[in-house]
């Protein structure tokens, strides 16, 4: 029978990308659903599905380019049927997804912050003139270019090990992660410090997980509503309604984040040129409700703003 509840005889098959922080994702996502619904593992199994972006290592994503290089196989495997579900870094998601899926739960944000990830200095503001810095993150770069011009930038890619190990063989003194990949693999103690929002601005819905499934699959709508995180859900969504309204994704010089304060949601909004020359950021607030328009009010206040030529990064 086609959307039935999970069951032993016919487990819900959870589809996900093979890194360590994608697996420990979908298990995270196996753990909420059993707790929410007293099921037993077995409902479920976790399916790993081979994405470009996870193939491609050696080269600059940004070489490769288009949207949903960490997804595309993903939801292909989801539309097909052959998983029933489909957990994300919402980071890398395209903020429009293929007709027939919906993209509309959220598990409890981690940390948002950005980490500072060095052998020998402490934090980001202690970094001496001229250091060599790894990152491969386009809007990573252009916020360390724009705030200290004096930093030679070199690409850094790969998991955590690939990179401590260029970090002991001298590539680069220091390199950035997301804090929250860290927490969730026990690795918090490779972060020497967070940096603070107001100091790198994070990406749009950094820390958080969403878990995707096919719009008519009521079974699993059921399913997830009982998981769905709704603070997360409310500041993930105007920060991706920013992303949207400037047509950006996780590899252009965008960087936002909402807070909930009561009854109000505060966005913040940056986006920058990819050399980090110039940088345009504001900030909104308003009704929590209203997040979605205030993330497209916000992104039109600062194209406004922006000189021609700014957004040749499209
Ligand atoms: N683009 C890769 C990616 N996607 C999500 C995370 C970390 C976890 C998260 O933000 O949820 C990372 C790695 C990183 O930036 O360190």
């Amino acid at each position: 029978m086609k959307n039935a509840l999970p069951s032993p005889a016919r487990p819900l098959r959870i589809g996900t990308r093979g890194s360590l922080l994608a697996m420990w994702q979908a298990h995270e996502v196996r753990r909420s659903l059993m707790v929410a619904h007293d099921l037993s593992e077995d409902a479920f199994e976790v399916v790993v599905i081979k994405v470009t972006g996870d193939m491609i290592q050696d080269r600059a994503l940004k070489e490769i380019g288009g949207k949903g290089l960490f997804t595309r196989e993903i939801e292909e495997a989801l539309l097909d049927g052959g998983i029933d579900i489909a957990v994300h870094s919402m980071k890398d998601m395209p903020t429009q997804q293929p007709p027939g899926l919906t993209l509309d739960c959220y598990l409890p944000r981690e940390d948002v912050r950005d980490a500072f990830v060095s052998n020998t200095i402490n934090a980001l503001s202690e970094l001496p003139q001229g250091a060599v810095v790894g990152s491969s993150s386009l809007r990573r770069r252009s916020q360390l270019a724009l705030r200290r011009p004096d930093l030679k930038l070199v690409e850094f890619r790969g998991n955590v090990q690939t990179r401590m190990k260029k970090l002991d063989d001298g590539v680069a003194v220091a390199t950035f992660l997301a804090m929250a990949g860290l927490n969730r693999l026990g690795m918090a103690h490779v972060a020497k410090s967070a940096i603070e929002p107001e100091e790198m601005l994070p990406a749009v819905a950094q820390g958080a997980i969403g878990i995707e499934r096919r719009t008519d699959d009521a079974a699993v709508t059921a399913l997830l509503e009982a998981i769905h995180c709704t603070p997360t859900g409310h500041r993930v969504t105007a920060e991706r309604a920013f992303l949207a309204e400037l047509d950006g994704s996780c590899e252009t010089p965008i960087a936002a984040l909402a807070l909930l304060e009561g009854d109000t949601l505060w966005l913040r909004g940056e986006v920058l040129r990819p050399d980090g020359t110039e940088s345009i950021a504001g900030d909104i607030r308003g009704p929590i409700a209203d997040g979605p328009q205030m993330g497209r009010d916000l992104a039109r206040q600062l194209k406004a703003r922006a000189p021609s030529g700014f957004f040749d990064w499209h």
